[in-house]
């Protein structure tokens, strides 16, 4: 499991200055994933987030038999997946796949490349109930077996014929749609997926599966054609920058009434949660690759209402800072999660720090403002624990988040770019 990890905020100190902001946590995910799909060459991915999430990701790839160089000073992965031959390894075994939910995009390599494929577990923010039926009847659909073995909780997918077919999401799922894609891209004839994903990290795998020899169109349009080809290149590929990372970071500006440049933020990616912000008393500024976010100290910030949805609508996984930024504004903000349902843990650290929120199911008021206070707080997953980051820099006193391990799945070298704004934030190993 490695070791454990804590992080100690001490707050009261606004941001100010530059920050990086990260590749792409759920760009990178499906990018190693296809990069497995190509049989000769070296894959090269730049501006690769140093998060936990790609070193699973990659002791995943070498398991099933792939080389990789991580190259952590030039943020530069290298792929070798032309020796995936040895079927015995087609197995995403639990220890790694069920700690996080990317492992999921390993299923059209081995595939492809193996002709079958035995998932043993998948993992990922605990977040309530989270199916992958889309995915597994969407392999189906193109011919793939798919059975499962009730007694060891095991999923195997037999290949058999590929032939392209007609797939329907009942939601755009964000990894459904990379994973039929992926299915599809090496699938003889034409597949169409319909209802399909929009977000930007989605444009930017279809970018690099094009890149790759894929034929897709309609990538953005919600109804995506993918004309099988035969074989994909390795080929170069530099990942587009993290939303949420940038999210996280412009509120967590706007919660200590700061004032950021974040370099590789594009506000257009944070859709309506632009607008939100903007709202609650934020101003942006893009120049060039440069995003400015300033939050005027000697003005409170008002409250909100929040709706989650698929992009462009507003993004789930800054639900929870926003909640956090939310017991800061004055007066009361309504937020419904209405993807998850098992987000709202969050509330009940918020409470320990001296927020008043009331959840009841899937709704929250979050009851502003409030003077926060240092706490023992759990992360309960990736974006509750950066929340509540967010709420130690608002806050007086100490705040002690536990354990470290979901933020450090997706957030790279958090307590070091926080300092280079100022903030007191020590990540702590303990024995
Ligand atoms: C690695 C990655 O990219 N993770 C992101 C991805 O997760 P992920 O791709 O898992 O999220 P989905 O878009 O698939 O899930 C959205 C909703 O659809 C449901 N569903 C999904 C698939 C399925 O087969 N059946 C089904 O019922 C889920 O339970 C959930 O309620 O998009 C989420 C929603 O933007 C983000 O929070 C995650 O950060
Ligand atoms: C839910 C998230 O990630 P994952 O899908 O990888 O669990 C997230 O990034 O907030």
């Amino acid at each position: 499991m490695g070791q454990e990890v804590r992080y100690r905020v001490r707050g009261g100190r606004p941001l100010n200055g530059t920050a990086f902001i990260q590749g792409a946590k759920n760009a990178v995910l499906p990018m190693i994933g296809a990069a497995l799909l190509a049989s000769k060459g070296r894959t090269v991915l730049r501006n690769v987030p140093i998060i936990q999430d790609v070193r699973r990701a990659l002791e995943l790839a070498e398991y099933i038999g792939a080389k990789v160089e991580f190259h952590e000073a030039e943020r530069t992965i290298v792929i070798d997946a032309s020796q995936l031959n040895d079927p015995e390894r087609a197995v995403l075994p639990a220890e790694i796949a069920a700690r996080f939910r990317g492992s999921v995009l390993f299923v059209p390599a081995l595939m492809h490349r193996m002709g079958h494929a035995r998932i043993e577990g998948v993992g990922g923010c605990n977040l309530g109930s989270r199916n992958l039926d889309f995915h597994y009847r969407g392999f189906a659909r193109l011919g793939a077996e798919v059975t499962e073995d009730a007694e060891r909780n095991h999923i195997n997918v037999e290949a058999g014929n590929l032939k392209g077919g007609r797939l329907y999401l009942d939601t755009p799922s964000h990894t459904g749609t990379e994973n039929l894609l992926m299915a599809a891209v090496l699938t003889p004839g034409t597949t169409v997926i319909e209802h399909a994903a929009l977000e930007p990290e989605v444009l930017d795998v279809i970018e690099f599966l094009g890149r790759m020899g894929a034929k897709i169109s309609g990538g953005g349009t919600g109804l995506i054609t993918v004309e099988g080809v035969k074989e994909l290149a390795a080929v170069e590929h530099t990942i587009m920058s993290d939303r949420i990372d940038a999210g996280v970071f412009a509120m967590m500006a706007a919660a200590t009434g700061g004032d950021v440049s974040l370099v590789g933020a594009n506000l257009d990616h944070l859709g309506v949660a632009r607008w939100k912000m903007e709202q609650m008393g934020v101003q942006f500024a893009q120049q060039g690759a440069v995003l400015h976010v300033h939050r005027d100290p000697n003005t409170t910030l008002r409250p909100i209402n929040a709706v989650t949805s698929p992009y462009p609508g507003f993004a789930t996984d800054l639900q929870s800072p926003l909640m956090a930024l939310a017991t800061l504004a004055d007066g009361e903000s309504y937020i419904h999660e209405a993807i998850y349902d098992g987000r709202f843990a969050l509330a009940d650290e918020l409470n320990k720090m001296g927020a008043k929120i009331e959840v009841d199911g899937t709704r929250a008021i979050v009851h502003g403002p409030t003077q926060l206070h240092g706490a023992e707080v759990v992360a309960h997953d990736l974006r509750s624990g950066a929340a509540v980051v967010l709420a130690g820099l608002a806050a007086t006193g100490e705040t002690v988040v536990s354990p470290g391990y979901p933020v450090d799945r997706g957030h790279s070298q958090f307590a070091t770019r926080l300092t280079a704004l100022g903030a007191d934030v020590v990540r702590e190993e303990l024995d």
